[in-house]
Protein backbone atom coordinates (compact mmCIF):
# COMPACT_ATOMS: atom_id res chain seq x y z
CA UNK A 1 0.00 0.00 0.00
CA UNK A 2 1.25 3.67 -0.67
CA UNK A 3 0.71 6.42 1.68
CA UNK A 4 1.83 9.46 1.09
CA UNK A 5 1.72 11.82 3.88
CA UNK A 6 2.08 15.51 3.64
CA UNK A 7 3.43 18.26 5.93
CA UNK A 8 3.97 21.96 6.26
CA UNK A 9 3.07 24.78 7.75
CA UNK A 10 0.02 26.59 8.42
CA UNK A 11 -1.01 27.81 4.97
CA UNK A 12 1.39 26.64 2.99
CA UNK A 13 -1.31 23.87 0.73
CA UNK A 14 -1.96 21.10 2.82
CA UNK A 15 -5.47 20.89 2.06
CA UNK A 16 -5.30 22.02 -1.46
CA UNK A 17 -3.31 19.01 -2.13
CA UNK A 18 -5.78 16.87 0.01
CA UNK A 19 -8.18 18.25 -2.53
CA UNK A 20 -6.39 17.44 -5.53
CA UNK A 21 -5.87 13.99 -4.12
CA UNK A 22 -10.02 13.26 -3.56
CA UNK A 23 -10.57 14.58 -6.97
CA UNK A 24 -8.59 11.83 -8.81
CA UNK A 25 -9.82 9.65 -6.58
CA UNK A 26 -7.24 9.08 -3.92
CA UNK A 27 -8.74 8.53 0.02
CA UNK A 28 -7.50 11.45 2.00
CA UNK A 29 -7.46 10.84 5.79
CA UNK A 30 -7.03 13.76 8.04
CA UNK A 31 -4.99 13.39 11.06
CA UNK A 32 -6.89 16.08 12.51
CA UNK A 33 -10.44 14.51 12.62
CA UNK A 34 -9.37 11.62 15.07
CA UNK A 35 -8.71 14.93 17.61
CA UNK A 36 -11.93 16.09 16.49
CA UNK A 37 -13.81 12.64 17.03
CA UNK A 38 -12.26 12.53 20.76
CA UNK A 39 -13.16 15.89 22.16
CA UNK A 40 -16.74 14.88 20.83
CA UNK A 41 -16.39 11.85 22.74
CA UNK A 42 -15.19 13.90 25.57
CA UNK A 43 -18.66 16.66 25.03
CA UNK A 44 -16.02 18.93 24.21
CA UNK A 45 -16.47 20.98 20.77
CA UNK A 46 -13.68 20.73 18.76
CA UNK A 47 -13.84 24.24 17.62
CA UNK A 48 -12.29 25.09 20.92
CA UNK A 49 -10.93 22.17 22.41
CA UNK A 50 -8.84 20.64 19.16
CA UNK A 51 -5.17 21.71 20.66
CA UNK A 52 -5.73 20.87 24.02
CA UNK A 53 -6.80 17.60 23.40
CA UNK A 54 -4.05 17.12 20.90
CA UNK A 55 -1.83 17.79 24.13
CA UNK A 56 -3.77 15.37 26.15
CA UNK A 57 -3.88 12.48 23.55
CA UNK A 58 0.14 12.88 23.40
CA UNK A 59 0.01 13.11 27.38
CA UNK A 60 -2.23 10.23 27.97
CA UNK A 61 -1.45 7.76 25.34
CA UNK A 62 2.47 8.73 23.92
CA UNK A 63 3.47 11.42 21.04
CA UNK A 64 2.80 9.00 18.68
CA UNK A 65 -0.94 8.86 19.72
CA UNK A 66 -2.73 10.50 17.13
CA UNK A 67 -0.60 8.62 14.32
CA UNK A 68 -1.21 5.25 16.10
CA UNK A 69 -5.11 6.54 15.63
CA UNK A 70 -4.60 7.51 12.74
CA UNK A 71 -3.18 4.13 11.19
CA UNK A 72 -6.48 1.76 11.15
CA UNK A 73 -8.53 4.82 9.51
CA UNK A 74 -5.46 4.77 6.57
CA UNK A 75 -6.16 1.02 6.14
CA UNK A 76 -9.47 1.02 6.27
CA UNK A 77 -9.58 3.91 3.66
CA UNK A 78 -7.36 1.66 1.25
CA UNK A 79 -9.84 -1.23 1.72
CA UNK A 80 -12.39 0.80 0.59
CA UNK A 81 -10.68 2.36 -2.32
CA UNK A 82 -9.70 0.81 -5.38
CA UNK A 83 -7.19 3.56 -5.44
CA UNK A 84 -3.39 2.68 -5.02
CA UNK A 85 -2.72 5.55 -2.66
CA UNK A 86 -4.02 7.02 0.62
CA UNK A 87 -3.25 10.47 1.41
CA UNK A 88 -2.59 11.36 5.13
CA UNK A 89 -3.06 14.89 5.72
CA UNK A 90 -1.40 16.51 8.85
CA UNK A 91 2.06 14.97 10.60
CA UNK A 92 3.36 17.38 12.94
CA UNK A 93 6.44 15.29 14.22
CA UNK A 94 9.41 13.01 13.32
CA UNK A 95 7.97 10.87 15.97
CA UNK A 96 4.62 10.49 14.10
CA UNK A 97 6.85 9.95 10.88
CA UNK A 98 8.61 6.89 12.40
CA UNK A 99 5.30 5.76 13.78
CA UNK A 100 3.77 5.91 9.96
CA UNK A 101 7.37 4.43 8.84
CA UNK A 102 7.06 1.31 10.80
CA UNK A 103 3.90 0.66 10.09
CA UNK A 104 3.93 1.29 5.93
CA UNK A 105 7.89 0.56 5.38
CA UNK A 106 9.00 1.79 1.55
CA UNK A 107 5.55 2.37 1.04
CA UNK A 108 5.20 5.33 3.16
CA UNK A 109 6.06 8.40 1.30
CA UNK A 110 6.46 12.50 2.98
CA UNK A 111 6.23 14.92 1.00
CA UNK A 112 7.10 18.80 2.69
CA UNK A 113 4.87 22.21 0.98
CA UNK A 114 6.89 25.13 1.34
CA UNK A 115 5.91 28.10 0.78
CA UNK A 116 7.38 31.76 3.24
CA UNK A 117 5.64 33.19 5.60
CA UNK A 118 4.48 36.34 3.80
CA UNK A 119 3.02 34.47 0.84
CA UNK A 120 1.45 32.27 3.58
CA UNK A 121 0.17 35.33 5.43
CA UNK A 122 -1.16 36.50 2.21
CA UNK A 123 -3.14 33.37 0.99
CA UNK A 124 -4.88 32.78 4.23
CA UNK A 125 -5.95 36.28 4.94
CA UNK A 126 -7.61 35.45 1.41
CA UNK A 127 -9.32 32.23 2.41
CA UNK A 128 -10.44 33.67 5.72
CA UNK A 129 -11.72 30.82 7.44
CA UNK A 130 -12.02 32.21 10.99
CA UNK A 131 -10.64 34.75 11.88
CA UNK A 132 -7.20 33.65 12.37
CA UNK A 133 -6.53 33.73 9.22
CA UNK A 134 -6.17 37.26 8.25
CA UNK A 135 -4.01 37.44 11.80
CA UNK A 136 -0.39 37.64 11.64
CA UNK A 137 0.41 37.63 15.10
CA UNK A 138 -1.58 34.47 15.32
CA UNK A 139 -0.02 32.93 12.59
CA UNK A 140 3.32 33.59 13.93
CA UNK A 141 2.41 31.71 17.03
CA UNK A 142 0.52 28.97 14.88
CA UNK A 143 4.05 28.35 13.22
CA UNK A 144 5.75 28.57 16.57
CA UNK A 145 4.03 26.18 17.96
CA UNK A 146 3.76 23.64 15.14
CA UNK A 147 7.60 23.80 14.99
CA UNK A 148 7.85 23.32 18.59
CA UNK A 149 6.21 19.62 18.01
CA UNK A 150 9.17 19.05 15.62
CA UNK A 151 7.54 20.69 12.34
CA UNK A 152 10.85 21.73 10.93
CA UNK A 153 12.75 18.59 11.45
CA UNK A 154 9.54 16.37 10.04
CA UNK A 155 10.04 18.99 6.88
CA UNK A 156 13.55 18.28 6.60
CA UNK A 157 12.94 14.70 6.39
CA UNK A 158 10.54 14.41 3.42
CA UNK A 159 11.40 11.96 0.57
CA UNK A 160 9.51 14.95 -1.80
CA UNK A 161 9.77 18.59 -1.65
CA UNK A 162 6.90 20.58 -2.96
CA UNK A 163 7.43 24.75 -3.60
CA UNK A 164 4.38 26.18 -3.59
CA UNK A 165 5.41 29.83 -4.24
CA UNK A 166 3.98 29.69 -8.35
CA UNK A 167 0.09 29.48 -9.28
CA UNK A 168 -2.50 27.10 -7.83
CA UNK A 169 -2.38 25.47 -11.41
CA UNK A 170 1.14 24.25 -11.25
CA UNK A 171 1.02 23.52 -7.39
CA UNK A 172 -1.78 21.50 -8.72
CA UNK A 173 0.18 19.78 -11.39
CA UNK A 174 2.31 19.12 -9.07
CA UNK A 175 0.60 17.44 -6.73
CA UNK A 176 -1.04 14.74 -9.18
CA UNK A 177 2.27 14.64 -10.20
CA UNK A 178 3.72 13.33 -6.82
CA UNK A 179 0.46 11.26 -6.12
CA UNK A 180 1.22 9.69 -9.76
CA UNK A 181 -1.44 10.49 -11.36
CA UNK A 182 -0.92 11.84 -14.88
CA UNK A 183 -2.55 15.00 -16.48
CA UNK A 184 -5.45 13.14 -18.01
CA UNK A 185 -6.13 11.68 -14.08
CA UNK A 186 -4.73 8.43 -14.96
CA UNK A 187 -2.89 6.71 -12.15
CA UNK A 188 -0.09 5.35 -12.52
CA UNK A 189 2.28 4.03 -9.54
CA UNK A 190 0.63 6.53 -7.25
CA UNK A 191 2.89 7.33 -4.40
CA UNK A 192 6.13 6.87 -6.47
CA UNK A 193 8.27 10.11 -5.22
CA UNK A 194 9.50 11.83 -8.48
CA UNK A 195 12.56 14.21 -8.76
CA UNK A 196 11.94 16.75 -6.20
CA UNK A 197 13.97 19.14 -8.35
CA UNK A 198 11.69 18.42 -11.59
CA UNK A 199 9.47 21.55 -13.38
CA UNK A 200 5.83 20.98 -12.51
CA UNK A 201 3.93 19.24 -15.76
CA UNK A 202 2.18 21.99 -16.93
CA UNK A 203 -0.16 22.17 -19.64
CA UNK A 204 -4.16 22.10 -19.05
CA UNK A 205 -6.25 21.31 -16.78
CA UNK A 206 -7.35 17.40 -16.71
N1 LIG B 1 -0.25 28.29 -5.22
C1 LIG B 1 -1.30 28.90 -4.66
N2 LIG B 1 -1.79 30.04 -5.19
C2 LIG B 1 -2.84 30.67 -4.64
N3 LIG B 1 -3.48 30.25 -3.54
C3 LIG B 1 -3.05 29.11 -2.96
C4 LIG B 1 -1.94 28.38 -3.48
N4 LIG B 1 -1.74 27.29 -2.69
C5 LIG B 1 -2.68 27.35 -1.74
N5 LIG B 1 -3.48 28.43 -1.90
C6 LIG B 1 -4.60 28.85 -1.06
O1 LIG B 1 -4.04 29.23 0.17
C7 LIG B 1 -4.93 28.91 1.24
C8 LIG B 1 -4.16 28.05 2.23
O2 LIG B 1 -3.93 26.78 1.64
P1 LIG B 1 -4.41 25.44 2.39
O3 LIG B 1 -5.75 25.66 3.01
O4 LIG B 1 -4.24 24.31 1.45
O5 LIG B 1 -3.27 25.42 3.51
P2 LIG B 1 -3.03 24.36 4.69
O6 LIG B 1 -1.60 23.99 4.64
O7 LIG B 1 -4.04 23.27 4.62
O8 LIG B 1 -3.30 25.31 5.95
P3 LIG B 1 -3.82 24.94 7.44
O9 LIG B 1 -2.73 24.16 8.08
O10 LIG B 1 -4.01 26.30 8.06
O11 LIG B 1 -5.12 24.23 7.28
C9 LIG B 1 -6.13 28.22 0.61
O12 LIG B 1 -7.16 29.14 0.42
C10 LIG B 1 -5.58 27.74 -0.73
O13 LIG B 1 -6.59 27.63 -1.72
Amino acid sequence: MNVIGTVGLPGSGKGEAATVAEAVGVPVVVMGDVIREECRERGLDPAEHHGRIAGVLREEEGDDAIAARTIPRIREAATESDADAVLVDGLRSTVELERFREAFGDGFTLVAIHAPFELRAERLGDRGRDDSDSDLEALRERDEREIDLGLDETLERADVEIDNTGTLEAFRERVREVIGVDGDGDEEAAGEPTDPDAEPAGGGRP
